[in-house]
């Protein structure tokens, strides 16, 4: 077993590894395929998450190949929070974020040509709305229209300036008068501490967002107010013609749950008709329809719609709106159970802005696949679908598709993250794609082996009404028996409704190569198996998902060379709530547990989370925005929380927390903390400042890597 100072070493080594964020196709046609990448690496010294920029020049070879002929050196890049491409490639819309000479956040929207730049506007300044949102999956929108002479925005709207009711300025302008417009430029009266609802974890100071439109040529920017007062927009694109524009409306009333990570919001696809004025549903308002991505034609538009309510990550409905007819097809289906590894449906929360083939029949888009991220080529004419080959046979994702071009990022549990270009073929041959490295990967982990591992429950947990499901491990290992220290670290992962890929992750590397075994477990209920394997987990957590971890470790202690007295434990969030499970149901089985933000008491969680909604969800309860955690409910929820068997853990246990946390409050970790301290159980808490449900700072996220390290070697016999 490594000692701690190597595995400290270990990890500045690994840290330093980058993954590409963001990849495009530049459209400025030429002889060779120009790709501008921004990769992101964990810079320890300046405990920073820190980009820069890489452009490749690829010439085709053959109908399929590419060589790269040119790849610029790294350029860092400093403050950029959208770069924009325009349609035709000649011009280029910059989001800057600066620290303003009294330390004041500022914001500029650049324009450049080729070689300067035309606009550049302090656009918070001008008073015309709030922070521009920075490209969060949700609501951050940057778009050229098909004219290039305007850039649409989402940013907060611009509240009235709040004025204290004891000011003497104003003393003039009466309480009723203030929320009049005439008297709005000088302040509300009263309104300085009233309570802005957010929408939740990973969405601070987003609470009403805005369409803005920038006339790329005067500079002037209008705010679009014919969106209506219950929809907060988000995924906005231009109509055909710039004739409006189309977006996501989550819709926020009575009150806003969490959106990051929860695609059953109520939202519907929207159209603002610049000239009538009007701004219409073209989806069911009382849905879960989101992002809207147009044919290169325009003539259709492709989304995605889920089950409204219900469980909060399933699979999801791929459909197509066509703009002249004004009406939506399903493509693709939601699939309950997929046959014997058949296609299990579309996951994700995503569409890529670009994703369609020049044909205007074919779309590209990222997916799941059991344990895999795959890209899938969808007809949406003929509903045929395609999962295309990875290139190194872990996860492969889609980064961009224009001109019939595909960028992907590739990766491994021993491969650390490459990017790939691909010529996607003619229909029907898609399977025989080619990929070609833009990168010389970073170099394989060869002392790192991966497998994917079936499980199938036993007779006495087989689900009453989806009796076939079975579920999945990926397991990693030391290659070299001599590296191997024999331990097992299990992690469930959290949501319930994630899922483990074979992706490069640090952790699971880190820990492999100090020796440790991991199994990171998709339980039934993960996403990617099909939508009965996650409704087969509502009203069984605490108990399905607890067995099926189990069971797995069990049989790969049985299967690999493990000891079944170095085995450990560690999980996030629902994964926390698996531990805590793990620990208390089976006491004597782990020699240490981790949890981080871990769900503790589902009971009082509910009161204090962005998504209260879950609490019951999880439990098998019905919810409404008006449903109360009455006694009944509060006690089926404490029925599946892991606080019921304190009494039983013997396992030393170290808490985790972002004190940050929206979503699972820090609180959660504090009952456990508490009951353990009382029980003489060795517990250690440990909050990190600055960080939310995921604990991803630089610097925390290296420090929480150590001690958990350090916490699972000082418990497992030498
Ligand atoms: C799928 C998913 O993430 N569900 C959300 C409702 C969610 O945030 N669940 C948390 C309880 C959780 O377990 N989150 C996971 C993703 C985590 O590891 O943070």
């Amino acid at each position: 077993m490594k000692k701690v100072a190597e595995v400290v070493e270990l990890y500045r080594k690994l840290a330093r590894i980058p993954q590409p964020s963001w990849a495009r196709i530049s459209k400025s046609l030429g002889s060779c395929a120009v790709v501008n990448s921004v990769w992101t690496y964990r810079d320890l010294e300046r405990a920073d998450k820190v980009q820069f920029a890489k452009t490749y020049c690829a010439n085709k070879t053959s109908e399929a190949k590419y060589e790269v002929t040119f790849t610029s050196r790294p350029q860092e890049l400093a403050n950029e929070q959208w770069n924009v491409e325009s349609p035709s490639g000649n011009l280029r819309a910059i989001v800057r974020k600066i620290t303003g000479k009294k330390n004041e956040e500022k914001q500029f929207v650049e324009i450049w040509n080729g070689s300067q730049k035309l606009q550049n506007i302090d656009v918070l300044s001008l008073e015309k709305h709030g922070k521009i949102y920075d490209n969060d999956g949700y609501f951050g929108s940057v778009e050229w229209s098909h004219s290039e002479g305007h850039l649409l925005y989402v940013a907060e709207l611009k509240y009235p300036k709040a004025i204290s009711f004891f000011e003497k300025k104003h003393a003039d302008v009466k309480e009723d008068e203030t929320k009049k417009d005439e008297t709005k430029e000088k302040g509300v009266k009263g309104e300085e501490y009233v309570m802005k609802e957010e929408w939740g974890e990973g969405m601070v100071g987003k609470h009403h967002p805005v369409i803005c439109i920038l006339d790329v040529d005067t500079g002037d920017i209008r705010i679009l107010d014919n969106v209506p007062d219950h929809v907060s927009p988000g995924h906005v694109v231009w109509a055909p013609d710039d004739s409006g524009v189309v977006f996501t409306g989550w819709c926020h009333e009575p009150y806003r749950l969490g959106v990051i990570y929860c695609i059953n919001r109520q939202s519907a696809v929207y159209y603002l008709d610049f000239q009538k004025a009007t701004c219409e549903a073209l989806t069911d308002p009382d849905g879960a329809a989101r992002c809207p991505v147009f044919s290169p034609d325009d003539s259709s538009f492709v989304f995605l719609q889920s089950n409204r309510k219900g469980p909060h990550n399933h699979c999801s409905c791929l459909c197509k709106y066509d703009w002249q007819k004004k009406e939506s097809t399903v493509v693709c289906d939601i699939v309950g159970t997929p046959k014997q590894n058949g296609f299990p449906g579309v996951y994700e929360v995503t569409i890529p802005r670009d994703c369609w083939s020049t044909d205007n029949k074919r779309i590209v888009i990222g997916s799941l696949w059991r344990s895999q991220a795959v890209i899938l080529v969808i007809n949406t004419e003929t509903k045929a679908v395609i999962r295309l080959p990875s290139d190194c046979g872990g996860d492969i994702s889609v980064c961009h598709v224009w001109n019939d071009v595909i960028i992907a990022t590739c990766s491994a549990p021993n491969q650390p993250h490459y990017l790939v270009i691909g010529q996607l073929p003619a229909e029907g041959q898609e399977f025989n794609i080619q990929w070609s490295p833009l990168d010389s990967p970073s170099a394989l982990f060869g002392d790192i082996l991966w497998k994917i591992l079936v499980h199938r429950p036993t007779k006495e947990r087989i689900h009453p009404k989806y009796d076939t499901l079975d579920y999945e491990s990926v397991f990693i290992k030391p290659s070299n028996a001599e590296q191997s220290s024999r331990s097992l670290v299990v992690f469930p992962h959290g949501g319930p409704h994630s899922v483990f890929t074979t992706e490069f992750m640090l952790y699971a590397a880190l820990f492999c190569q100090s020796g440790f075994s991991v199994l990171m477990v998709n339980y039934r209920g993960s996403v990617g198996f099909g939508n009965d394997s996650v409704f087969s987990l509502l009203g069984n957590v605490g108990d399905q998902d607890v067995k099926d971890v189990q069971a797995a470790a069990e049989e790969v202690i049985s299967k690999e060379d493990i000891d079944p007295n170095k085995v450990v434990i560690w999980g996030g969030s629902h994964g926390g709530f698996l531990t805590a499970h793990l620990i208390g149901q089976y006491p004597s089985f782990y020699k240490a547990a981790v949890c981080r933000n871990p769900v503790i008491n589902i009971a009082s969680m509910s009161g204090s989370t962005d998504i209260c909604d879950w609490n019951f969800t999880e439990c098998g309860l019905e919810f409404e925005y008006k449903s109360l955690a009455d006694g009944n409910s509060m006690s089926i929820m404490w029925s599946k929380s892991p606080l019921q068997y304190v009494d039983k853990i013997q396992t030393p246990v170290m808490l985790m927390i972002g004190l940050d946390d929206r979503r699972v409050p820090p609180k959660q970790s504090y009952e456990l903390y508490k009951a353990l301290k009382a029980r003489k159980v060795p517990v250690r808490y440990i909050a990190y400042p600055d960080n939310g449900h995921p604990i991803v700072k630089v610097d925390s996220e290296a420090d929480a890597f150590i001690n958990i390290y350090k916490w699972f070697t000082d418990y497992l016999p030498q």
